[in-house]
């Protein structure tokens, strides 16, 4: 859907993004994180065709965008970090302007508009005017016109930025259901808002890529929860044997019930070496109460990037 090849980006003597390239397909839904600075914005930026990069080449189904910007601009739905206000507009009245922009047809407007206030809980304040709007509710005027004439590729620069609460769960719903038929790539600092709503995770470092991998790869620590009865004195002993089983840790747990941190192998898959598990303890002749898949935090992950040694 959107490719971005061997992107750098040089603002005086400033790189700002420095050799970055990745490819994502359709209906991904894909975290652009890295610290501030990083080089987010910049690429956010450029891959909606709004800055051309200094080298390099943004494709979007198969077509050069810096050939095709004002075509292909029309298809994507872009939240920049900071979105041009016209204060003195209506929100319905911006959003009908935007449309046009966009090319949708005269007869089809007036039902995008509703569509986009709808789809962001903004339709009873489409006779407001924006300046008077709060921080909040720009936001989501903001979000409304980059989804108005549901477009395939979405680009979000921060789209929960100045939300409460409530309003970032109401986005994440929103989000999750634009993936159904929309590609997706999500710029935010609130990591659990990654975890929640992408497959697939890009950590920017310094203008680099540093990590391109899917949530769930992303996550998994090979390592799994076992929690059994103590009836059987060698469990541990008969775990350890097992070939998928690298390491078995005991861990605290109660005069009735022990519990197991078992790492596995590389290369092992998870689901097998459960199953594997589950026979083992069941064949000792324990009582299995709980096996448990573990996953690392996607925060742990970021500091760990972030604070990586060059
Ligand atoms: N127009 C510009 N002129 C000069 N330098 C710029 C410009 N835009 C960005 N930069 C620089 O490029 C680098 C990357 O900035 P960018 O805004 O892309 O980072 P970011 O990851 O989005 O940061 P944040 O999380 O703070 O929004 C920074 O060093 C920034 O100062």
């Amino acid at each position: 859907m959107i490719e971005a090849s061997h992107l750098t980006r040089q603002f005086g003597r400033t790189t700002a993004v420095s050799n970055v390239s990745f490819d994502i397909g359709s209906n991904e839904v894909v975290g652009l994180l890295g610290p501030n600075g990083a080089g987010k914005t910049t690429i956010m930026r450029m891959l909606s065709g709004y800055l051309e990069p200094t080298t390099g080449v943004v494709r979007v189904n198969g077509q050069d965008l810096g050939q095709n910007a004002y075509a292909l601009q029309r298809q994507l739905g872009y939240l920049p970090e900071n979105l041009p206000v016209y204060p003195d507009m209506m929100v319905a009245d911006y959003l009908d302007y935007v449309a046009t922009i966009k090319g949708i047809a005269p007869s089809e407007r007036m039902r995008a508009v509703k569509e986009a206030l709808h789809a962001t809980y903004i339709q009873d304040r489409a006779l407001d005017v924006i300046g008077q709007l709060s921080r909040g509710m720009k936001q989501r005027v903001g979000v409304a016109q980059a989804i108005l004439g549901r477009p395939r590729l979405l680009i979000l620069d921060e789209p929960t930025n100045g939300l409460d609460p409530r309003q970032t769960e109401q986005m994440r719903q929103l989000i999750t259901q634009l993936a159904r038929r929309a590609t997706i790539i999500i710029s935010t600092h609130i990591l659990q808002e990654v975890e929640a709503v992408c497959d697939r995770v890009l950590i920017l470092r310094n203008g680099q890529l540093a990590i391109d991998r899917q949530m769930s790869e992303l996550r998994s620590c090979g390592e799994l929860l076992l929690r059994t009865d103590n009836t059987v004195a060698d469990l541990e002993t008969q775990l350890a044997r097992m070939p998928q089983i690298a390491a078995v840790r005991k861990l605290e747990g109660s005069a009735e019930a022990g519990e197991y941190c078992l790492s596995l192998r590389e290369g092992s898959d998870p689901d097998t070496a459960a199953g594997n598990i589950a026979a083992c303890v069941n064949q000792a002749g324990a009582r299995l109460f709980m096996l448990d898949r573990q996953s690392r935090h996607l925060d742990d992950i970021f500091n760990e990037v972030v604070d990586r040694e060059d």
